[in-house]
């Protein structure tokens, strides 16, 4: 499916340099052939994401700036000089737990590991796919701020306060309608969108199972 912002056509001029299925390949890419995830690529797809959002509206800005100073964490990482064992989550979930770099019960002296950052990512993942399946198969009259929020109190809602949740629970009413917000993500007609996510999704699904699987294996799961 071509992308709108690569086909000559009346796109609206704010559109040209974003389309939602690049955004979305850049998880396909993070899948290393062995089925590792190669971190830059992981971060480049929440990029995408958080520049989505950032299309969305200024309401949205306390989750934005969220997502983004944890994927300028692991940035940190991955530039530093121990750069290299942070290749892919499951060298850097290796080489932190064997240089004792994670904070396992409490925050002590590394309340900002990559391994418990890259975890609050995670989760976010999960909510994403509840999410995107959720439009895939949205009828017509579907409600994007009530997609939005079931998926939300199935995943992500569990881990935060309050004050998150009801912080959250505000920003989802102020989600454009279903058309709206297929037309931002700049794919396509509505059937183009649903192909779009018919074929994004499992990639989702699959980064997803990779890491919660890693993350379970060594006891990962509650980091603080
Ligand atoms: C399209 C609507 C977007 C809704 C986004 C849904 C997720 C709602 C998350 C609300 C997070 C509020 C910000 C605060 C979070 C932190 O407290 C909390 C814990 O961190 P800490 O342990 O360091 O304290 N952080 C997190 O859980 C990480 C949240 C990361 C959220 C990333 C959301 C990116 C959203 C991308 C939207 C793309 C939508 C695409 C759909 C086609």
């Amino acid at each position: 499916l071509p992308c709108r912002s690569i086909m000559a056509g009346p796109a609206a001029p704010e559109n040209q340099n974003f389309c939602f299925k690049d955004e979305l390949e850049a998880f396909k890419l993070s899948l290393s052939p062995n089925k590792e995830v190669i971190i830059e690529h992981y971060l480049a797809g929440w990029n995408g994401l958080v520049k989505f959002l950032n299309r969305l509206g200024n309401v949205f800005g306390f989750i934005s700036k969220d997502a983004s100073s944890k994927i300028q964490i692991l940035r940190n990482f991955l530039n530093s000089e121990h750069g290299s064992e942070y290749f892919t989550v499951q060298s850097m979930v290796k080489y932190e737990l064997e240089n004792n770099l994670v904070d396992l019960k409490k925050a002590g002296s590394h309340p900002e590991s990559g391994c418990r950052t890259l975890l609050r990512l995670h989760r976010a993942l999960r909510w994403l796919e509840l999410f995107l399946e959720r439009l895939r198969t949205s009828q017509e009259d579907g409600k994007t701020s009530v997609m939005c929020a079931d998926a939300y109190n199935e995943s992500l809602a569990q881990f935060h306060p309050w004050v998150i949740r009801k912080a959250a629970g505000v920003a989802f009413c102020m989600l454009p309608g279903r058309l709206s917000f297929f037309e931002a993500m700049n794919v396509g007609t509505p059937d183009q969108v649903v192909a779009m996510l018919g074929e994004a999704l499992p990639v989702v699904a699959e980064v997803y199972q990779i890491t919660q699987d890693l993350y379970a294996k060594h006891d990962l799961l509650d980091l603080p």
